[in-house]
């Protein structure tokens, strides 16, 4: 079933749809973000599609003449693969593809796809399988019209209802297996979690792509997998990391994204125990990316969903030596000055001056600012390590006292 839907493709067309509450500025950066989940993907895109529309068609998405520009573009330029920013019906899926006659996937499927492609252990392959599965079931009615569509219409019954019940009943069979597979692995890891000791817990988290594999082994001289792509990480990392004297375990694990489909957030649960189990939060940001406050509340609602909005968090905006400030022109009366202009010394006054002393401004890259950066995670993890040990108090002295 599962290879059924494999998809294999380079040439893609994007469509997406401007609403009253998705402006043309929020979409563009919709589609930024899916074509480089595209690219991440292995596709290439070689146009975009937008529409402005009050609410999408509940048979088609966008509207008939959009969509026969789409097929001729799809057809003239042998399109393989049509990708639609939001999650579209089975039957939208369905119609679609009848008229554009290529394959015709969603953001979230696109997303569970390069998950399928990074997933390297057996236990990320078992999550993100079991994810795939999820997405399938109710969609398998759709999938059937494929068959049929297959077998050529005339003629030939239709499959029956009971054909899709066995169907459903595999899938349904599988997804209690691979669930059963899960918490046999969750069992062991949470044995080998507890076996690491009362060492305090640092996990880094932040959107997908923000440096946090970079910054990783920066600090603990590990060799984690770092690429320019959405989602280079899926599986958890564990390195014991000394600063000055205080040890502590530093975490990096897979990167969150807005619209993050909710069978992940669901299968990937166990890999987020990291996170949930974690005494100390450094919650990454690209603040060279355009929209990294957008990226800050995606990630808030995450840890929020997964119960760990409260834990002691240090904010590291990371990448400071590419962040560049939009020109402002002070001349030019019909533009307002807006986010865009500030420079880094602005946006530190901002909501940012509220987050007191546990914001950190680095480049991981160049390693820049990590004095600071070591400072503040040292006092960090010390402050939890004491009120475990109080004993200890005396073998970890302010961090200025401390001596290389
Ligand atoms: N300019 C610049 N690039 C950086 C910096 N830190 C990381 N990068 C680049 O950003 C890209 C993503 O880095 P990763 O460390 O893989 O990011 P990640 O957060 O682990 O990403 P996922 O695992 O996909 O969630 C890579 O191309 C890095 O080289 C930085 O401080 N400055
Ligand atoms: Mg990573």
């Amino acid at each position: 079933m599962l290879e059924q839907e494999n998809i294999e493709y380079e040439k893609a067309v994007l469509v997406g749809i401007i609403t009253q509450s998705q402006d043309e500025e929020t979409s563009t950066e919709y589609l930024d973000e899916l074509e480089f989940l595209t690219y991440s993907a292995g596709g290439e895109v070689l146009k975009r599609f937008t529409q402005k529309m009050d609410r999408p068609d509940p048979k088609t998405f966008i509207g008939s003449g959009k969509m026969e520009m789409v097929r001729q573009f799809v057809e003239e330029h042998e399109i393989g693969t049509a990708i639609f920013d939001d999650e579209l019906t089975p039957a939208q899926q369905k119609n679609i593809e009848r008229i554009l006659k290529c394959k015709v996937i969603d953001r979230t499927y696109l997303i569970l796809d390069i998950f399928s492609q990074r997933a390297q252990t057996s236990y990320a392959r078992t999550q993100v399988e079991l994810a795939q599965y999820e997405y399938l079931l109710p969609r398998l009615v759709g999938l059937w019209t494929h068959l049929e569509r297959q077998r050529g219409g005339i003629g030939m019954r239709g499959p029956g209802e009971t054909e899709i019940e066995t169907d459903r009943r595999i899938v349904r069979d599988k997804i209690s297996l691979l669930k059963k597979k899960i918490k046999s692995i969750d069992k062991q890891m949470s044995t080998q979690r507890g076996n690491r000791g009362a060492l305090v817990r640092v996990a880094l988290v932040g959107y997908t792509n923000v440096g946090k594999s970079t910054l990783m082994n920066a600090i603990s001289k590990s060799d984690v997998f770092v690429e320019n792509k959405l989602f280079a990480t899926l599986d958890t990392t564990v390195r014991k990391v000394v600063i000055r004297n205080l040890p502590f375990l530093l975490s990096d694990t897979v990167g969150f994204i807005r619209k993050l489909p909710t069978q992940l957030v669901e299968s990937f649960k166990s890999t987020l125990d990291e996170v949930r189990e974690a005494d100390l939060l450094l919650h990454v940001v690209d603040i060279s990316h355009k929209s990294f406050e957008e990226h800050i509340a995606s990630v808030n609602k995450i840890l929020d969903e997964i119960n760990s909005a409260d834990k002691p968090t240090i904010m590291v905006f990371n990448k400071i030596d590419q962040y560049k400030a939009e020109d402002f022109d002070e001349t030019d009366l019909t533009i307002e000055r807006t986010t865009a202009n500030y420079s880094l010394e602005e946006w530190q006054k901002t909501w940012m001056n509220k987050l007191g002393d546990r914001v950190l401004f680095i480049s991981a890259l160049n390693k820049e600012n990590f004095d600071e950066l070591r400072k503040k995670v040292y006092d960090a993890v010390r402050e939890i390590h004491v009120t475990r040990f109080p004993h200890n108090h005396f073998l970890y002295p302010e961090y200025q006292e401390t001596v290389e």
